[in-house]
This record gives C-alpha cells, sequence and structure tokens, in this order.
C-alpha cells in the first residue's frame, strides 16, 4: 500500500478538505494559515544562507501565506519583505497584511525594484487558481524567472495546473515547493515537475472526509517492499518465461533490448518468435543468452509472459495481433507499432507503454476524437485514464514523470531523468514489466515496480549511455531497491 501521505489531491480535494476543516470542524483559517507559513518559513530560512527573503504575493490566501512568513521571518530578525501584486486582497490577506504591519514587517505594492539577490518566495496564485495565468502575474513570473536568487513556491508554483501538471504559459520555476497535508498532481507530472523543484510536504492539520485514494504517487518503499517479496525461484523454470514477439528484418534490435532487459529483470527464459530467419539468425548474434523460434499460431507456447510489438515495423509481421490481444489468456505487455493493433478491449490482463504520439493514435481510434501528441502531454492523467478506459488495460504513459493507470486509479512515477531519452528504451520498460508479470506480480504492481526500477536504473547512467547499458543497470537496482528517491516529497510536520 502506498502510505497515505504519498497520495495527491485535486484542486477540488484540496479546497474540499479546506472546507471540511474550517467550516465543519471549526478550525480557525488563520490557525491553518499560521502553521502552513511556519512550515515555509522554516524552508525560506534554510535556503537563505545570508540572503534577505521577498515575497510576492496574489490577492487569495496563497498570498495570505506569503505576507505570513515575511512576519514570521521578521519575527526571527530576518530581513523579510512582502510584495502586494493585486489592488484586490481576500479577507484572510487582509488580516494578515495588517498585522504584519502592525509589527513593523515592510509591505510594498508591485514588483521589487533593484537587482539585490534575494530569497523569492510565490506566493502569488495557489491550488484557488486555474492556468492559463493573467496579469499582473504574467509579468511578475517573468521577473521572478530573471532575478538572482533561490526560489521557493508556496503550495504550487504559480502557472502550473494543480490537476494536470499543464503550463499553458510562464511559470515560477521554483527550486523547492511546500506544499499543504498533500502533493499535488501538478507537482510530478510533466512539466509541472520540473518547475516545482524538490517537493515538500507540510502537514498543517486538514483533514479530509474524502478517502478515496484514487491519485497516487509510485512510493520508493512501495516499490522496496515488492521487489523484496519476490520469489528467487530454485530453478529458471519458477522465474517465469518471458515469450516476446518482435523484431522485423532490419530491426531485430527493439526485440534484443526487452529480452535483454526481462533476463537482467529476473526472468528465467526468454524466447524470440520470428519466423523470419534473418531476424533469427541476428538475434541470436546479438545476445546469445535468447532463445529463438518461429511465430506460429500461438507463439511461444512455453511462455507465461508475451510481451508484443518490439521492433515489430513491418506491417506483414502484424498480421493476427488482433487476434492475440483479444484471445490469448496470458498476461502481456503491449509496445511500439502493436499498439495500432488494439481494436476493443480485451478481458485479458495486459499492461500497454505508449508514448505520447502512440497514446494519441490510439485514442483518436478508439474515441473517434482527434487526440495529438500535444492534446495527450496537456492533460496526461485524463489521457491515461481514457485510455484504460478505452482498452481494458493496464495503461503505462511514458515520458518525464510516467503515468500508470488502470480504470480511475493512477499512479505517477517519481524517477527517471534524460538519460531514458535513447533510442530502445520504452523496450527495455517493456521487457522489465513482463518478467515482472512472469515472477507473478500483479500488472498494477509489475507496471508500477517497473516504470520506477526502469527510471532509477536510467538514473544511474550518463547521458550519452545505450539502452543496453539500461537494461544491464536493471540488474543491480533490482537487488538493492532503494526505499527513498531524491524526488519523493519529504514529509514535515507542522
Ligand atoms: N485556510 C485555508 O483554507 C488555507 C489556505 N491556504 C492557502 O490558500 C491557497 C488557496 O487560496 P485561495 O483559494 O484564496 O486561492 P489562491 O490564493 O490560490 O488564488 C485565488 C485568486 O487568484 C485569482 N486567479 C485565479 N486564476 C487566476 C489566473 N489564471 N490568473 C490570475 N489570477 C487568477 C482569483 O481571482 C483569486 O482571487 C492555497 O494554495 C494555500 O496556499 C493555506 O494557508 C492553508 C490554509
Ligand atoms: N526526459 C525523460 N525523463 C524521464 N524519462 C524519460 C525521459 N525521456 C524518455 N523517458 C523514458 O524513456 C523511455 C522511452 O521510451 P520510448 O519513447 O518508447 O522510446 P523507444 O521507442 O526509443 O524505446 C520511456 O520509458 C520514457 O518514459
Ligand atoms: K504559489
Amino acid at each position: 500500500m502506498t502510505r497515505a501521505w504519498a497520495t495527491l489531491w485535486t484542486r477540488s480535494q484540496a479546497a474540499a478538505a479546506d472546507r471540511h476543516t474550517i467550516v465543519d470542524l471549526g478550525t480557525p483559517s488563520p490557525v491553518l494559515m499560521e502553521r502552513a507559513a511556519l512550515c515555509c518559513a522554516r524552508e525560506a530560512l534554510a535556503m537563505r544562507g545570508d540572503l534577505p527573503v521577498w515575497a510576492l504575493c496574489g490577492p487569495g490566501n496563497n498570498g495570505g501565506d506569503g505576507v505570513a512568513v515575511a512576519r514570521i521571518l521578521h519575527g526571527w530578525g530576518v530581513p523579510a519583505r512582502a510584495f502586494l501584486l493585486s489592488e484586490r486582497l481576500s479577507p484572510e490577506l487582509a488580516q494578515q497584511v495588517a498585522l504584519a504591519e502592525k509589527l513593523g514587517v515592510r509591505i510594498d505594492r508591485g514588483l521589487p525594484p533593484g537587482q539585490e539577490e534575494a530569497v523569492i518566495v510565490d506566493a502569488m496564485l495557489g491550488t484557488g487558481a486555474a492556468p492559463p495565468l493573467r496579469q499582473p502575474f504574467v509579468a511578475a513570473v517573468a521577473w521572478a524567472n530573471a532575478h538572482p536568487g533561490p526560489k521557493l513556491a508556496i503550495d504550487i508554483p504559480t502557472g502550473i495546473d494543480a490537476d494536470t501538471g499543464a503550463a499553458p504559459g510562464p511559470v515560477f520555476a521554483a527550486d523547492r515547493t511546500v506544499t499543504f497535508v498533500r502533493s499535488k498532481p501538478g507537482l510530478h507530472v510533466t512539466p509541472g515537475r520540473a518547475a516545482a523543484g524538490e517537493v515538500v510536504v507540510a502537514d498543517i492539520g486538514i483533514v479530509s472526509q474524502d478517502m478515496s485514494n484514487e491519485t497516487c504517487l509510485i512510493d520508493p518503499v512501495e516499490v522496496a517492499r515488492t521487489i523484496a517479496g519476490l520469489r528467487p525461484g530454485s530453478h529458471k523454470g519458477e522465474r517465469g518465461h518471458v515469450g516476446i514477439v518482435g523484431g522485423s528484418a532490419g530491426t531485430p534490435g527493439a526485440a534484443v533490448l526487452a529480452g535483454a532487459a526481462a533476463l537482467r529483470a529476473g526472468a528465467g527464459l526468454v524466447t524470440i518468435a520470428t519466423d523470419d530467419r534473418e531476424v533469427q539468425a541476428q538475434l541470436l548474434a546479438h545476445r546469445p543468452e535468447l532463445m529463438v523460434q518461429p511465430r506460429g499460431a500461438e507463439p511461444v507456447p512455453a511462455a507465461k509472459v508475451l510481451v508484443v510489438g518490439p521492433g515489430l515495423v513491418r506491417e506483414a509481421d502484424r498480421a493476427g495481433l488482433a487476434a492475440l490481444w483479444l484471445e490469448d489468456r496470458r498476461p502481456a505487455v503491449w509496445d511500439a507499432s502493436a499498439l495500432a493493433e488494439i481494436a476493443v478491449r480485451s478481458p485479458m490482463p495486459r499492461v500497454i507503454t505508449p508514448h505520447p504520439a502512440e497514446a494519441a493514435r490510439l485514442l483518436s481510434a478508439r474515441t473517434g476524437e482527434s487526440w495529438t501528441a500535444a492534446r495527450v502531454q496537456a492533460d496526461r492523467p485524463l489521457a491515461a485514464r481514457s485510455l484504460a478506459t478505452v482498452t481494458g488495460a493496464v495503461v503505462v504513459l511514458k515520458g518525464e514523470g510516467t503515468l500508470v493507470a488502470e480504470g480511475a486509479r493512477l499512479g505517477v512515477c517519481v524517477s527517471g531523468g534524460p538519460a531514458l531519452a535513447t533510442a530502445g528504451s520504452g523496450d527495455c520498460l517493456a521487457g522489465v514489466i513482463a518478467a515482472l508479470l512472469g515472477r507473478g506480480l500483479s500488472p498494477w504492481a509489475a507496471a508500477t515496480a517497473g516504470v520506477h526500477v526502469h527510471g532509477v536504473a536510467g538514473e544511474r547512467l550518463v547521458v550519452g549511455a545505450v539502452a543496453l547499458d539500461i537494461a544491464d543497470a536493471i540488474a543491480a537496482v533490482l537487488a538493492a531497491p532503494e526505499e527513498t528517491h531524491p524526488r519523493f516529497p519529504r514529509r514535515v510536520l507542522g
């Protein structure tokens, strides 16, 4: 089970929790704001060295947090100022301004003058706002990003959509974001993830009645436990036999990579099914550990799990895949060009691993709507969930901040980096997930553990590494899975 505090709240879930805590339970709103600001002030203190702290404040309660941060720091003897960017002030913000002024905190209207280096605190907009940004925040974000000094965002960097991670305009580029009670999907989904910096979850006593945990981070603690629970297997047959339907003339490499990654992820045996004699010869030359056999009506009958798609570029090599999708009872990972053969929901255990362009093609074909890769990227959670609905599969939507969807459930991967952006890296991922399925994990568990492990393996490589290096790094990650990850939020209590 994912730890409760690793679940993610959407904008409406956060607002409902605020309302419940304040209205139903009677916790005064200023008490929550004080606790929120105290956590942010501590983080600003840790980031400042001997720099002053400047809070850029919007019109709502996010702005109220900013003024309270300036007041708390001022009380600790830190040179801290607040800058009000809007004419309009919410009642909580007005209350904070009045209190801060009584205590001698300097509060100005408009952006700070000059180029003095300072910690810039983004208290412009929080979870009450929805992008695209309007003025004066478009200009304020550009000013802040160009100003020298560390950047701290309160709750969410201004400009990021808290629910989707989309950034339809300029975005505050934070080094650190302090978010309240639960993190938000937008801090971990591309492109929001890059703008959030280090994410700190501050528990400030807001409680929710909503016990659903449909959206969560893929928790490295859970992944490590899942991996530790895998049986080593006393002989190779017990660790699962993976069959790979892949490799066309001229592109045998993708099948080799999927196979190599499956072996590194603990598959006992890997057999590649292809009818092309030239491909068969090339496969064996590439990786002698692999086995090769003709495809036939039922590919690799001895295999417990299939990977379908790596390198199947020739149309003739995709004949019969539609029936395989629908009828083959074995758990299977479907990838690359094989995804074009999916015409209906499959009742069988399936994991599909599209990148955004493949996801768009599949969604267009299956929904009759017009999807492009850009539309997928504009709301990755929606795209992943829609694909899960129309295919019946566990969906791995690849890319920075990979998503895993099963029905309405969504897992967000924290691991992975630019070294993974290399030809064949996706083939390795398919092989890892298949190996984990073969070792007895459910499609959800295999997909979530698979993307996390693949991401960590990629992080251990330098940019310029090739896909076979990823496959080879996977064994080391599985041998000693770590329960922490630098991009998994740090939790503070306030
Ligand atoms: N008492 C509470 O409920 C607590 C609230 N907290 C803070 O309050 C925040 C939420 O506060 P609010 O609900 O007041 O909302 P925000 O402060 O996030 O922003 C709402 C304001 O932004 C404006 N706005 C919305 N979309 C915009 C856009 N695209 N461009 C420009 N302006 C836009 C709206 O007109 C509105 O005035 C949280 O993110 C958190 O920082 C914390 O203090 C914790 C306790
Ligand atoms: N910048 C990045 N950060 C994190 N992961 C990435 C990044 N770029 C690519 N990846 C990952 O690398 C893999 C690439 O897969 P794919 O697009 O299918 O490429 P290929 O077809 O070359 O194998 C996916 O798992 C994807 O999530
Ligand atoms: K903010």
